[in-house]
């Protein structure tokens, strides 16, 4: 793999808040740390600015972001601003100037990350303009960053890809899903394959269900007209849970290249029990949030929120049941649930192993504990085994026990922030955190039949109260199979201590 650091990086929409709150501050931690050899940014939107105004902003994106730092004006001046309005051709022409201009002075040797942070009916036509205006002839590497959503179903997917795909190879296009930077859903992989005592049990012989929580206290915020097209089916789960689903999912690569691993999480998608029609609503359950409380603070129905519709149909939250119809999994439940303005911020994997044949030190009064192993995504960072052992000085009485590691704890640092590790990744070339199209497609085949039943059909909302885990139908989801959601907070428990 290539470790050439020297890139010229052009964000587009570089004045928005992706690019305040995660970019610079994300590069401004691999400038610290020294990661990058030769840079140089140029960040580009439509409002006017001075070039002194945009380094202004960096400076304070990054102070906002991480406090006070040291060489911020030596790291702001690599940082360059260019107005442009994307749909206006003209403008390409006088950025390709630019662009070499700033090439030249740095000696970044032709290299070209370009970082479309910025509404996605924008990021088709970008594409096409980058190639046809002559920004991608260069004689280093050319790479296209895409943020989500990337389509807003398979149709229009399609149609995003073929754009894209005219202007840049598909080794070329990294389409951003920021959970694959996240620490824990990386550290998957490693907990799966590099540990002998849970790849031989990681089956249908020994898992009963797992079970993938990502819940979070806030509501829409700002962002009602997007979240109106989109809905947490379309938010959340087409990318961030469906990439938690693979990753736990698929078989071990012959080796960790990204073609390897990329197709083993394809594999996993292939093997997806389609849910249509009258299916849907045995596997999957939709929500939206009315007023209620969180950390004491009074909060309103979804339909209140800022542009949304007075009688929205859009869900706020789902749950669903996946089945894996291949010889590992078949028979073992995916349950997954994520939403807004639930009771916690929470990101956990669960995964349960089935009961040992016969339980011999609970009885008959109580149940044997299950075994869990819980994977903790966020806040907190770590993993939680749940055994059972003999209670001190007991009869033989037993009593469930964890083993616990917690990141923090080990590295006494916040781990890096997962915009940092992919824009590192993209620079090195290392594509295997992005989403390949084929996940992209096969995902929004499978959520587009659950879609198409919802937008048929007015839900009965809202349904659930802020400031809880969701409405009554994702617990009897479970209940029919015999399980309950292990609860994500009383699972927090002692691991960042
Ligand atoms: N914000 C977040 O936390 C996350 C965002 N994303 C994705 O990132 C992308 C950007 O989101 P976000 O930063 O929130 O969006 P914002 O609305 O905050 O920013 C949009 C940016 O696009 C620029 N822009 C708009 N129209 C044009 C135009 N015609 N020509 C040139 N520039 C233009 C704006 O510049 P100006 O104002 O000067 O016109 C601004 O810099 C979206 O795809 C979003 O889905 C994904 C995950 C998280
Ligand atoms: O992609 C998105 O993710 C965030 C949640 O991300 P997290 O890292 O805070 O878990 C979500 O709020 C947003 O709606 C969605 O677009």
């Amino acid at each position: 793999m290539e470790q050439n650091m020297t890139s010229l990086i052009m964000i587009f929409g570089a004045t928005g808040d992706l690019a305040k709150r995660k970019l610079f501050p994300s590069l401004y931690r691999l400038f610290s740390r020294n990661k990058l050899d030769k840079f140089a940014v140029i960040g580009v939107a439509r409002r006017s600015l001075s070039n002194d105004e945009f380094q202004q902003s960096v400076r304070e994106s990054v102070t906002s972001a991480l406090g006070n730092k040291e060489n911020l004006d030596e790291f702001a001046s690599h940082f360059y601003y260019q107005s442009h309005d994307v749909a206006d051709s003209n403008s390409y022409v006088s950025l390709k100037k630019f662009a070499d201009q700033i090439d030249e002075t740095y000696d970044l040797e032709g290299n070209r990350i370009f970082y479309l942070a910025m509404a996605p009916e924008f990021f088709g036509p970008i594409a096409l303009h980058l190639k046809s205006d002559g920004l991608t002839d260069v004689k280093g590497y050319k790479r296209l960053v895409i943020e989500k959503p990337f389509g807003h179903d398979l149709e229009s997917a399609k149609t995003l890809n073929k754009q894209i795909r005219s202007a840049f190879s598909e080794k070329e296009v990294y389409r951003i899903d920021h959970y694959l930077g996240k620490e824990m859903v990386r550290n998957i992989e490693v907990i799966r394959f590099a540990n002998a005592i849970f790849e031989p049990l990681w089956n249908n012989r020994y898992i009963s269900n797992i079970q993938i929580t990502s819940s979070e206290t806030l509501g829409v915020e700002e962002r009602g007209r997007y979240y109106e097209t989109s809905g947490a089916l379309r938010d959340m789960l087409q990318n961030h849970m469906m990439q938690m689903v693979a990753l736990l999912a698929m078989e071990p690569p012959i080796s960790l290249t990204t073609d390897e691993v990329r197709s083993e999480k394809v594999r996993v998608f292939r093997s997806l029990r389609t849910v249509e029609g009258e299916e849907v609503k045995q596997y999957f359950v939709r929500g939206q949030y009315g007023e209620g409380t969180i950390d004491d603070v009074k909060v309103p129905n979804y339909r209140d929120e800022t542009m949304v519709d007075k009688e929205s149909n859009t869900e706020t939250f789902v749950a669903g049941k996946i089945m894996i119809d291949n010889f590992r999994w078949a028979g073992v439940p995916f349950y997954i649930r994520t939403g807004k303005r639930m009771a916690a911020k929470s990101t956990k994997i669960v995964v349960q192993f089935k009961d040992i044949p016969m339980n011999l030190y609970y009885q008959p009064e109580k149940m044997l504990n299950p075994n869990l192993l819980v994977i903790h995504i966020q806040p907190e960072e770590g993993i939680t085994l749940h055994l059972n052992a003999k209670k001190a000085g007991g009869h033989l009485d037993a009593q469930e026990v964890k083993l616990s590691f917690a990141n923090t704890g080990i590295h006494a640092m916040n781990t890096p922030e997962g915009y940092e590790k992919l824009l590192y990744d993209c620079m090195r070339g290392d594509a295997t955190n992005f989403t390949h199209w084929d996940e992209v497609a096969y995902s929004w085949a499978f959520v587009d039949k659950i879609s198409a039943v919802w937008e048929k059909t007015k839900a009965e909302f809202p349904n659930y109260e802020s400031g809880t885990m969701g409405p009554k139908a994702a617990d009897e989801l479970l209940e029919k199979d015999g399980f309950f959601w292990w609860p994500v907070t009383d699972l927090e428990v002692d691991i960042c201590k």
